[in-house]
C-alpha cells in the first residue's frame, strides 16, 4: 500500500497539496496532474486516513484502495461530471463537515456516510441532464420511470461495487450500521439532483427561522429527518461550491461543464431536438449564464447555508460575492472562448474533436 494511496513521481509535491485536505480551495486539479489522473482515491483516501475512519470502522486500506480505484474508474471521462468532481465535492464535504457550529452534531457514522456519499455522488456520470436522457428514451430513464434517473443510477452502481468482498469496505459493520448508511447514502445522493432544489432551500429557510443551539452555539438536531436535512444541503452546497472557490480555480470548472453542456447542445442539434437553455456553443454567453445561475441558485443556497452555521461559511459566501463580481465586469470579453487560464491546463476541453461546426 503506497504511502499516499497512490502510485506518483512526484511524491512531495502530492503530499504538499494534499496537507491542504482540511482547507477550502485545495487544488484539486493539482491533486489530479501529481497522482497521475487518481483524484478521487488520493483525495478520499486522504480523508479516511485524516478521521481515523479505516482504525474506527475495522476496514483494511488494501480494501479500501481497492474500492476507490474501482469507483473511479466508473467515472467517465466527460468535461466536467468525471473523477476530479468526484474528488472535488467528496475534499468540500469534507471540509463542509468542519464547522464549528456542527462541532459533535454528527456521529461518525453520518460522516462516514456522508464523505461516502460524496464520493460516490456522480460515479458513471454520462455527460448530459436527466431531462436528456428522459427526452432521448434512454435505458436509465426507461429503467428508472424519469424519476432523478442519473441519481438512482450513480448509487446503484456504487453500491453495486461493494458486492465483491475484495472491495467491500463496509463488511466489518454490524447489519444495524449498514442499514443506517445506506439509507443515508440513497437520501443525500437523491439530494444532488438539481430538480430538488428549491424544496431542499424552503426546509432549510425554515430550519434556520427556528434554528436551536447549545450554550457554544452548536446546532441541535433531534430527529433523522433534521439530521439528514442538514447533510442533505451540505452536500447539495458541495456539488455547488465551484463559485465559491479561488476564482482561478471557479474559472476552470465554469469551462468544463459550459464544454459538456455545448456537447449535449452539439448532441441534441444533430438529433433535431430543442436544444437545451445554456447548451448551444452557438449563441453562448458564459458570464451571463453564471450570473444568472449564482443569483438565482447558488447565492440564496450559500448565503441561507452561511445564516445556519453562522459565522463559519462567511468567508466562503464573500468569495461567491466577488467572483459574481468580477463575472459580472467580464461580460462579453472572453466572447463565450475557453477562459485563458483553462484551455492550456485541461485536454478533455480539446475541441479538435469535435468537427468544426460553422
Ligand atoms: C452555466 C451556468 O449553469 C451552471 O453552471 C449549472 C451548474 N453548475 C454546476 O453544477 C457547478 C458549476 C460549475 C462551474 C460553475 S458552477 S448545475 C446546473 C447549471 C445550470 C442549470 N442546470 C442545468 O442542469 O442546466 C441544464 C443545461 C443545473
Ligand atoms: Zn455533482
Amino acid at each position: 500500500v503506497p504511502e499516499l494511496g497512490v502510485e506518483t513521481q512526484y511524491p512531495q509535491e502530492l503530499a504538499d497539496v494534499l496537507s491542504r485536505i482540511n482547507d477550502w480551495g485545495l487544488d484539486t486539479f493539482k491533486v489530479e496532474e501529481l497522482s497521475d489522473q487518481r483524484p478521487l482515491t488520493a483525495i478520499t483516501y486522504r480523508i479516511f486516513q485524516e478521521r481515523e475512519l479505516c482504525r474506527i470502522y475495522s476496514i483494511e486500506q488494501s480494501t479500501l484502495l481497492k474500492y476507490l480505484l474501482t469507483l473511479e474508474d466508473h467515472y467517465q471521462q466527460v468535461p466536467y461530471h468525471n473523477k476530479a468532481h468526484g474528488a472535488d465535492v467528496c475534499q468540500s464535504m469534507h471540509v463542509l463537515l468542519n464547522a464549528s457550529a456542527l462541532d459533535g452534531v454528527f456521529t461518525e457514522l453520518e460522516i462516514m456516510s456522508a464523505i461516502f456519499a460524496s464520493a460516490v455522488h456522480d460515479v458513471d456520470h454520462p455527460g448530459v441532464t436527466n431531462q436528456f436522457l428522459i427526452n432521448t428514451n434512454s435505458d436509465l430513464a426507461i429503467m428508472y420511470n424519469d424519476e432523478s434517473v442519473l441519481e438512482n443510477h450513480h448509487l446503484a452502481v456504487a453500491f453495486k461495487l461493494l458486492q465483491s468482498q475484495e472491495r467491500n469496505i463496509f463488511s466489518n459493520l454490524t447489519t444495524k450500521q449498514m442499514k443506517t448508511l445506506r439509507k443515508m447514502v440513497i437520501d443525500m445522493v437523491l439530494a444532488t439532483d438539481m430538480s430538488k432544489h428549491m424544496q431542499l432551500l424552503a426546509d432549510l429557510k425554515t430550519m434556520v427561522e427556528s434554528k436551536k443551539v447549545t450554550g457554544n452555539n452548536i446546532i441541535m438536531l433531534e430527529t433523522y429527518d433534521d439530521r439528514i436535512q442538514v447533510l442533505q444541503n451540505m452536500i447539495h452546497c458541495a456539488d455547488l461550491s465551484n463559485p465559491t472557490k479561488p476564482l482561478d480555480i471557479y474559472t476552470r470548472w465554469t469551462d468544463r461543464i459550459m464544454e459538456e453542456f455545448w456537447r449535449q447542445g452539439d448532441k441534441e442539434r444533430d438529433l433535431r431536438l430543442e436544444i437545451s437553455p445554456m447548451c448551444d456553443r452557438r449563441v453562448a454567453s458564459v458570464e451571463k449564464s453564471q450570473i444568472g445561475f449564482i443569483e438565482f441558485i447558488v447565492h440564496p443556497l450559500w448565503e441561507t447555508w452561511a445564516d445556519l452555521v453562522y459565522p463559519d461559511a462567511n468567508n466562503i459566501l464573500e468569495t461567491l460575492e466577488q467572483n459574481r463580481d468580477w463575472y459580472q465586469s467580464h461580460i462579453g470579453q472572453e466572447n463565450g472562448a475557453l477562459s485563458s487560464t483553462s484551455t492550456t491546463h485541461d485536454p478533455l476541453l480539446n475541441t479538435d474533436s469535435i468537427q468544426a461546426t460553422n
